[in-house]
């Protein structure tokens, strides 16, 4: 078995070996593994659909978003707005990237591996130190608003239309993250521009992650348990389930619906809905047959805006994001601890 010690990016571990074994550095400790018996999937539970059909009436809508970000932190969204062919669009250019181009024109757009969340293709995004167990994940992170931070010249060139798919998908996007924004704003009796507001100005990066076939899913993660630490994350998936979330302290599958568009409830909406909206808790789980490609399109404010709870008497104490960020980055993800760590 030929493995490198300290592979970079899970793809050469597959690709280099005609019968590859995990590597150490990706085996969980019994605990976090998929097939724990304290991680088997309730068959009684279904991620909510919310349609969002222009005529849809206000206050089942309303009704509905509560339900859902109350019971799930988490939600597909249907008749969304965003162009289905989009949708495909974006999973074919993602496909292509790491199944059709050869590893040595891909790792031309390799991001900086000694600096969290730079744009590129990587595979460590987030490792928090040297000795943590790493994901069975490969990525593509590109940072897309404020449109500035848009470079897209850093972007795969082919296929031709890559750039062009990313930036229509930015932007259709950052319409529906406003769009969520303002529904679960006006769920709580706040103004609908509430969130948007708090958060200044709108960040935004979209990443592709790639799960190759893992010859031990038993032993790995795609991606370890974590909340996302922006507001709202938009996430579409391909046909390969992987994605599964915490319900009732119990790990749920979510099953793919491909033209849905999956709402993920990130650590500020819990921050500033003062916890009567909870991130939801999530991770990636591998297989041995098919490669996985999901793109999570994530809404965060400037490092320097600080996110304040809505409500009195505040249940977490305000921070200030960039402090927030770092401090996911030092300790590593680790299910909830981080927002746990604001808890008044
Ligand atoms: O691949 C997935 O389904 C999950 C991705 C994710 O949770 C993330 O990138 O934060
Ligand atoms: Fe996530």
């Amino acid at each position: 078995m030929e493995a490198p010690s300290t592979p970079t990016l899970v793809q050469s571990i597959t690709q280099k070996s005609t019968k590859p074994v995990v590597p150490p550095q990706y085996i969980q400790p019994p605990e976090n593994r998929p097939n724990n018996p304290h991680n088997q999937t309730p068959i009684n539970h279904k991620i909510p659909t919310i349609n969002l059909t222009a005529d849809q009436n206000p206050n089942t809508l309303r009704q509905e978003i509560t339900r859902a970000c109350k019971d799930w932190g988490t939600f597909h969204v249907i008749n969304h707005g965003v162009p289905l062919n989009l949708l495909d669009e974006i999973r074919k250019v993602g496909s292509f990237f790491f199944e059709e181009l050869p590893m040595g024109e891909r790792i031309k757009y390799a991001c900086d591996p000694n600096s969290p969340a730079t744009e590129g293709y990587g595979s460590r995004m987030l490792v928090a130190s040297d000795d943590v167990v790493l994901d069975w994940r490969d990525y593509f992170d590109h940072h897309t608003f404020p449109v500035s931070r848009r470079s897209s010249s850093r972007w795969p060139h082919v296929p031709d239309n890559y750039r062009e798919v990313v930036e229509e998908y930015s932007d259709q996007m950052k319409l529906l993250a406003q769009k969520v924004l303002g529904l679960i704003s006006g769920s709580l009796g706040l103004s609908s521009s509430y969130i948007e507001d708090a958060m200044e100005e709108l960040y935004q990066n979209i990443t592709i992650s790639y799960y190759p076939a893992c010859p031990q899913p038993e032993l790995t993660l795609g991606l370890q348990s974590h909340s996302d630490f922006g507001f709202i994350t938009l996430l579409i998936q391909d046909n390969v389930a992987g994605l599964q979330v915490v319900k009732d302290g119990e790990w749920v599958t979510v099953d793919p619906v491909s033209h849905a568009v999956l709402v993920i409830l990130g650590d500020q909406t819990e921050i500033i809905t003062n916890g009567i909206y909870k991130s939801c808790q999530h991770r990636a789980i591998t297989n041995a047959n098919k490669p996985r490609l999901s793109v999570a399109t994530f809404h965060d404010p400037a490092k320097t805006t600080t996110v304040t709870p809505a409500f009195e008497p505040h249940k977490y104490h305000q921070v200030l994001y960039g402090d927030y960020v770092s401090s996911w980055y030092t300790k590593g993800p680790n299910g909830k601890r981080n927002i746990d760590a604001l808890l008044i």
